[in-house]
């Protein structure tokens, strides 16, 4: 068992909106008072590690600090065993957001073209198996850590489809279903997640008798 949390408030150390809401619900059953960096005007710090581990202490440890309060970070990512595990820790670089326009003449959703693009180069029958990790960090302003690691299996899908969640959801089909995260409504997708898992494990840890 690791450290645990004393008091009820947490800040929450990212920038992602879409985490900070997710993060918020899968706390919300633990009467957890959820802070955000952003709404304290943290700055973000440089992703310089090479594994989820070492990027989520550095940015949980970093707010911690600024703060003097505990801190949660997630550093997550998808990757596609066809290309070697990639964009894996890369995945927000490899997140070029442009939008396009959809048959129905709107601006509808995100392309994820670039992983497609490559999936495309090893040919129709390429292996689109690929899964998401998720590395939370809890920080302590004394630097002191624990991590908690989730994932979730899938497969790789073209077109991106579904307009709930965010980042790559419109083009992960979990393993067992045939819809996107994207399509999934946010009380299943928090069910099955890498998130979730990787919150399984912190909740065990630090709220479990
Ligand atoms: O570092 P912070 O501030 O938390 O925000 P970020 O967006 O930069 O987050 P990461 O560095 O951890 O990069 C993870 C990227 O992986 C993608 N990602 C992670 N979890 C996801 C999920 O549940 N659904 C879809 N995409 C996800 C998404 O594009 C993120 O930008
Ligand atoms: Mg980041």
């Amino acid at each position: 068992m690791s450290r645990r949390l004393e008091g009820k408030r947490l800040l929450i150390a990212t920038h992602n909106a879409g985490k900070l809401k997710e993060i918020g619900a899968l706390l919300a059953p633990y009467g957890i008072e959820c802070l955000s960096a952003g709404a304290l005007g943290l700055a973000e710090p440089e992703e310089t590690g090479t594994t989820f581990v070492e990027n989520a202490i550095l940015k949980a440890r970093a707010a911690a600090k600024a703060a003097q309060m505990p801190a949660l970070a997630d550093d997550s990512g998808l990757s596609v065993a066809a290309l070697g595990g990639r964009p894996g820790v890369y995945t927000a670089d490899w997140a070029e957001r442009q939008w396009f326009e959809g048959p129905s003449g709107r601006d509808w959703y995100m392309a994820m073209g670039k992983v497609e693009g490559l999936l495309c180069e090893l040919g129709p029958a390429a292996d689109r198996s690929c899964w998401f990790s998720c590395v939370l960090a809890l920080a302590w302003p004394d630097g002191d850590s624990a991590v908690y690691e989730g994932r979730v299996e899938g497969t790789y899908s073209w077109p991106p489809r579904g307009t709930m969640g965010f980042g790559y959801d419109p083009v992960f089909v979990p393993q067992g279903k045939d819809i996107t995260f994207a399509e999934l409504a946010p009380e299943e997708k928090h069910r099955i997640s890498h998130r979730a898992d990787a919150f399984a494990k912190l909740v065990a840890d630090q709220f479990g008798a």
